[in-house]
């Protein structure tokens, strides 16, 4: 039988830097064919845009397949395996496959659909690489004292003390192979080390810890990890789906139930769309308002400035706002504005419309 293809699964909270450590190791990949599969939390493909813009030879804009289902756990047998199964069946194969889960994804379930008999002869996972945001995790934004939640857990099972972003991120690191410390540029070197050695203490054994600033990191320390994650899911505790037991051979009743026993209710997005903004300057000092008076976790997109021909590229966690100007605007694309609004639910739809309008 032919070596089954190996597969990297890059997971991490909204905004961690997984979008930019793929950019990084597409453009660094020497040779190696990669394809990616990209899932988006939002109606608008902000992070696939990204990197079919970055036009890598290893990488055409061919080998970039969207899931746009928010949940990859909750549309496994709709949309991530016949996509699968589209990839493997191509002629030209790829050397090596990428999945980005989105920022709100629970790694467990993608890593469980690898025993699908559709796929699991010909992939495996090679490792589960967990993207961290070193600045917001070392400010206590997301889930910073995972290790004190967890040991109030442990006294009393019957409390739930966990908000659902703790339980996220608890889950992704749980998940991991590979645990990489993003945004170290903007940590000093305590406060990195310090999260480095309470993520090694709250991490399986024998899991990485790495510090990388954007996500840039050799292609030979992220793939090639050769773990075959899909046989040792039992050791990647998950918090979320404690109410049941996993069967990794039967997947038909198993993933019925995995449709409702986590609840993306608990989060929401939604697209604004506006015309050309003026001044690029004062339009992200407004969306850092917004984010902060509308508590929004993550915001990003496109946008279109007076009298520019390129399109403006808007990136925002939490209060930190990023643009830069990314490519000339098509002929046939409209000069508009779009940004997708990702939050715990309950945000203010009108009122943050209204506010990035004005
Ligand atoms: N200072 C700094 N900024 C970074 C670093 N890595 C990523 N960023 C910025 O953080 C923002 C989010 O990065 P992405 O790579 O889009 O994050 P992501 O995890 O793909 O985001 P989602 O897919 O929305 O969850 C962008 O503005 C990046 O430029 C880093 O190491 N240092």
């Amino acid at each position: 039988m032919a070596q089954k293809i190996p597969a990297t699964v890059v997971t991490g909270f909204l905004g961690a830097g997984k979008t930019t450590l793929i950019r990084h190791m597409l453009q660094n990949a020497q040779g190696k064919r990669i394809a990616l599969i990209i899932n988006e939390f939002g109606d608008l493909g902000v992070d696939g845009d990204i990197l079919k813009g970055c036009g890598d030879e290893t990488c055409t804009e061919d080998d970039i397949m969207e899931l746009s289902n928010g949940c990859i756990c909750c549309t496994v047998a709709d949309d991530f395996i016949p996509t699968m199964e589209k990839l493997l069946a191509r002629e030209n194969k790829p050397d090596h496959i990428v999945i980005e889960t989105s920022g709100l994804a629970l790694p467990q379930p993608l890593v469980r659909a690898f025993n699908w008999p559709e796929i699991s002869t010909k992939v495996t996972v090679d490792g589960v690489v967990t993207v961290v945001d070193g600045k917001a995790v070392t400010e206590g934004r997301f889930a910073h004292n995972v290790a004190a939640v967890d040991a109030q857990r442990k006294l009393d099972e019957n409390l739930d003390h966990e908000t659902p972003l703790s339980e996220l991120f608890e889950d992704q690191i749980a998940c991991a192979d590979m645990i990489v410390v993003n945004k170290s540029d903007l940590l000093n070197d305590i406060e990195s080390e310090t999260l480095v050695s309470n993520l090694k203490s709250e991490s399986r054994k024998g899991v990485q810890v790495i510090k990388a600033s954007m996500g840039a990191l050799p292609v030979d320390v992220l793939l090639g990890q050769g773990i075959g994650a899909e046989g040792d899911l039992d050791a990647r505790h998950e918090v979320h789906h404690h109410d049941h037991d996993h069967d990794d051979d039967h997947h038909d009743d198993d993933d019925h139930h995995h449709h409702h026993d986590h609840d993306h209710d608990e989060f929401e997005s939604f697209v604004v769309e506006l015309g050309e903004i003026a001044d690029p300057t004062a339009f992200a000092q407004q969306v850092a308002d917004v984010i902060r008076t509308h508590d929004i976790l993550r915001l990003k997109g496109f946008a279109a400035v007076q009298g520019k021909p390129m399109r403006l590229t808007l990136q925002a966690v939490g209060p930190r706002v990023d643009t830069y100007f990314d490519r000339p605007f098509g002929a046939n694309e409209t000069r508009s504005t779009r940004l997708v609004v990702i939050g715990q639910a309950g945000l203010k739809q009108s009122e943050i419309t209204a506010a990035l309008s004005a």
